[in-house]
Formats: C-alpha cells, structure tokens, sequence
C-alpha cells in the first residue's frame, strides 16, 4: 500500500500540494488527476523519494520513502512524463535491462524480463536499435518496457498515453489492464479521464494543491466540473 500523509510542498515561496492525504490500496488501479499545474507530478513524485515533502510523509508498504529510498524505488516504478529522460543505455535492450541487472537478476532472467516486457508494448525483437533513434512514441514504449522489467508491486505512470499512437494507446493500456488483474496496483497521472474511466477503481483529483474528489469514476464525476479535466459523457 502506498499511504501519503498530510503532505506538502513548494518551491520556493509557492505552495504546490497542501496537507494532501490519500492512499493507493495494493492493486488498486488510481487515477490523479487535475488541471496543468495542479500538483500531480509533484505529488507522484513524493512516492518514490524523486522530490521530498516540506511536511508529511509518504509510505511504501510499511516503510516511510524517506527512511529507506532503495526499498521505496525498488517497491514503486514510475514512468516519468518525458520518456527520453528516463533512457539511460545506448540501446533498446540494454536500456530496459538495465534496472534489472541492478537488482542483482542472473542474464536468463534479465532476457527474459527484457522480452517480456518489450513483448509487452509492441517493440518485441527491438532489442539491438538504437536509443537515439527511437521517435517520441517509441521512447514512451521503451521507458514503460524498463518499468515493467523491474516488477514492482505499484506502478506510476505520469501521462503515459501522451505522444502514442492509436496502436500505442491500446497495447499499452491493455497491458496496464493486466498487470492490475494480475494485483499490481497502477497509478495513471492525467488530465484526461476519457480512457481510462472504465478500467480505474477510483479516481483522486487535485486542484490548487488540495484533493477535490477521491472515489470510484462514477461517484466522483460530479465533482469534476470545476477541475478542468476530460471526463467521458
Ligand atoms: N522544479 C520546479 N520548480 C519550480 N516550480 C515548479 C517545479 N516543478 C513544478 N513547478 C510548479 O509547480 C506547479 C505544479 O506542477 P506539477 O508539475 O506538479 O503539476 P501537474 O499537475 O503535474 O501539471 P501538468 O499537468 O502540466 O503536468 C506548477 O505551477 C509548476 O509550474
């Protein structure tokens, strides 16, 4: 479970999430959502240790972030909004292997991880291209794909249909849709519920810092008019 108490946050002198507190049950599928600028990447971003609360806190299964950052990052993958920040190999292959080497995995279990995971978002046999050659689509796909191969128990994605394709779109939440059957619990960031209304348990909406709606889709849909997201009719 990740628990998020009473966090806040700013930079500077201005004041980004205020007193937030919500939970994302083990395989739960969450999303955050709210207009630009209203807090959701800075509040993901607490749960893996990315960026640390003025006041508050976050815990991961158990264990405040803050006091144990490997055991939060190896509990939490997170996929960030802009995927080319997130490569960090020269090749396919070798970048979505790269978090499972970390963990110590032996090389039959990393190929496996990698093929499965590349299988995954449509970039199978992809392994050998290169990193820098990849269009925006495909970085996403592969930046999902190095997630994936961790296996963590939550996954965080900020804006994971961004830059897709149709065919993108679907495989990848197609997959999100499994990995939630099979108990992983997902957390989608957006401002467009329109996809994902029917496949989410609940939905946490933020506005000017402060959670505005916190329930499944269709009881939250009344609160939504103000918060400037996409719902479905
Ligand atoms: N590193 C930073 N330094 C200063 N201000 C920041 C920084 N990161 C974000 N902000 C500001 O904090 C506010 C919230 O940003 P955040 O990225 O958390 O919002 P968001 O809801 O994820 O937005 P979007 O939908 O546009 O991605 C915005 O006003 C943004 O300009």
């Amino acid at each position: 479970m990740i628990r998020v108490e009473d966090l806040s946050h700013s930079y500077g002198d201005t004041q980004v999430l205020d007193d937030v507190s919500t939970t994302v049950d083990d395989g739960e599928f969450v999303l955050v959502v709210g207009a630009n600028g209203s807090g959701k990447t800075t509040l993901v971003r607490q749960c893996n240790g990315l960026l640390a609360p003025d006041s508050g806190r976050v815990v991961v299964d158990g264990t405040s972030v803050h006091e144990n950052l490997v055991r939060a990052r190896t509990r939490v993958g997170m996929v960030f909004q802009h995927p080319r920040d997130q490569l960090v190999a020269a090749t396919v292959g070798a970048d979505v292997a790269f978090g499972p080497e970390n963990l110590g995995l032996d090389r039959d279990e990393v190929d496996s991880r990698v093929e499965d995971a590349l299988d995954a978002v449509g970039m199978a046999e992809r392994e050998d291209e290169r990193v820098d050659e990849l269009s925006g689509g495909e970085e996403a796909r592969v930046a999902i794909a190095g997630a994936l191969a961790m296996e963590p128990a939550h996954l965080i994605l900020d804006e994971p249909l961004a830059g897709l394709d149709a065919t993108g779109r679907e495989s990848v939440r197609a997959r999100l849709a499994e990995l939630h059957a099979d108990g992983t619990s997902v957390v989608v960031v957006t401002h467009d519920l329109r996809e994902w209304f029917d496949t989410a348990d609940r939905v946490v909406a933020l506005a000017d810092g402060r959670i505005v709606a916190d329930g499944p889709p269709e009881s939250v849909r009344g609160d939504l008019d103000g918060v400037a997201v996409d719902v479905p009719p």
